[in-house]
């Protein structure tokens, strides 16, 4: 069982240590190596996926990310961003299925900026399209050109889909709200976007293979706001690339911090790279401050998904659980009468837990 972790950038470092912590407190027979992914890379080597690290990624079963990115390599050319790294590590590997469960232990329902009563037990899980749309969509660019007579810098991208990739990740959606509450959301731009009208044709197309499930659209404009304003009407959602990045981060924020949100990107042989949703949060980097608790919980994703130790899976889950009732926070989720903790103390709890 071979874990490739990468850290990355920023507060990747100080969060992928509690998870590696976890995973080694679990006694299971593990082979965990660290390379370097995004800005980290680019500092080394000048490429943020370095060919290092593809073969020790390739090699593994499962990978473990922190996050990438930050204001260091904010200027540098497109191509040598550390967040080409993630998108990179993303496609070479297959990842197209990033599952994003947003669910609200009962001890944070005061820590979402939502009322108690709108987000109390609330259990989603958003599965977004991880290697097409916009985010890879050829020609892209930024160039001169001569509009109207006059030379300015024109930007553009593509967007598109082709019908087998909205089948495969619609089944990975389905297959999973067969498995929960048995409702799926597809959201979608259809009254202006032709790609997504395709979206909408393919899921409408897949539904009568899932009889038990029942199937909706909505606008991605009209879900960011039933997010925040009804939540709990969802089960699975399922949705673009693009759309699933923003819609993922709005839902985080419904379970009290970005920091508690996992996620699972899966290739079609459960092989997965898992990340928190969050990134390098540069703003706290290297101040025991960040959140470890969504690190943990994709490496408890990990456990599940690419090794099915469900078990030990469960076992992660449940020590996370204690550490909340127990009262300990980090600052994201901190609220007077908890007691707040560091990054590493953290770490430290959910280990005493397991
Ligand atoms: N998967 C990834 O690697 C990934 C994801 C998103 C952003 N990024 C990169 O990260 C950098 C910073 O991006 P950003 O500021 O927009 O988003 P961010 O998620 O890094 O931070 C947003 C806010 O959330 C807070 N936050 C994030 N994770 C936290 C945690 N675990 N505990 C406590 N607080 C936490 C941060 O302090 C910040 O205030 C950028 O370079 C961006 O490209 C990387
Ligand atoms: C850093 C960036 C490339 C990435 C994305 O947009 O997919 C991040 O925001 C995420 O949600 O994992
Ligand atoms: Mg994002």
């Amino acid at each position: 069982m071979k874990i490739c972790v990468l850290p990355g950038d920023g507060i990747g470092v100080e969060i992928t240590a509690q998870a590696v912590r976890v995973l080694e407190a679990l006694g299971l027979s593990f082979e965990i190596e660290h390379a370097l992914l995004g800005g980290c890379a680019v500092d080394a080597t000048g490429d943020p996926y370095p060919e290092a690290t593809q073969k020790l990624a390739q090699a593994a079963d499962a990978v473990l990310l922190g996050a990438v990115g930050g204001p260091k390599w904010d200027g540098l050319p497109r191509e040598q961003r550390p967040e080409r790294g993630l998108l990179g590590i993303r496609k070479q590997l297959g990842l197209f299925a990033n599952l994003r469960p947003a669910v609200l232990y009962p001890e944070l329902s005061n820590a979402s900026t939502l009322k108690p009563e709108v987000v109390s037990g609330l259990d989603i899980l958003i599965v977004r399209e991880l290697t097409g749309d916009i985010y890879f969509g050829q020609p892209r660019g930024i160039e001169l050109r001569s509009i109207d007579g006059v030379q300015q810098r024109y930007g553009y991208n593509t967007m598109h889909y082709d019908e087998g990739e909205i089948r495969r990740i619609g089944r990975v959606a389905f297959e999973a709200a067969r498995k929960r509450g048995k409702r799926l959301c597809s959201v979608d731009k259809m009254n202006v976007l032709e790609t997504t009208q395709l979206w909408r044709d393919v899921m409408n197309e897949l539904a009568p293979e899932y009889p038990e499930v029942a199937l909706t659209h909505m606008l991605v404009d009209n879900c960011a706001m039933q997010l925040v304003r009804a939540p709990k009407q969802f089960d699975v959602i399922v949705t673009g690339n693009m759309f699933g990045d923003i819609l993922s981060d709005e839902a985080s924020m419904l379970t009290g911090s970005i920091g508690m949100l996992p996620s699972a990107s899966l290739d079609a042989n459960n092989k997965g790279l898992y990340e928190p949703s969050h990134g390098s949060a540069p703003d706290i980097a290297g101040k025991d401050l960040a959140n470890p608790l969504a690190t943990i919980l994709s490496a408890a994703m990990m456990l599940r998904y690419t090794f099915a130790l469900e078990e030990a899976a469960q076992r992660v889950e449940t020590a996370v659980k204690k550490v909340l009732a127990q009262g300990y926070r980090t600052s994201d989720i901190y609220e007077p009468g908890t007691q707040k903790l560091g990054t590493r103390e953290m770490g430290e709890a959910v280990l005493k837990n397991l």
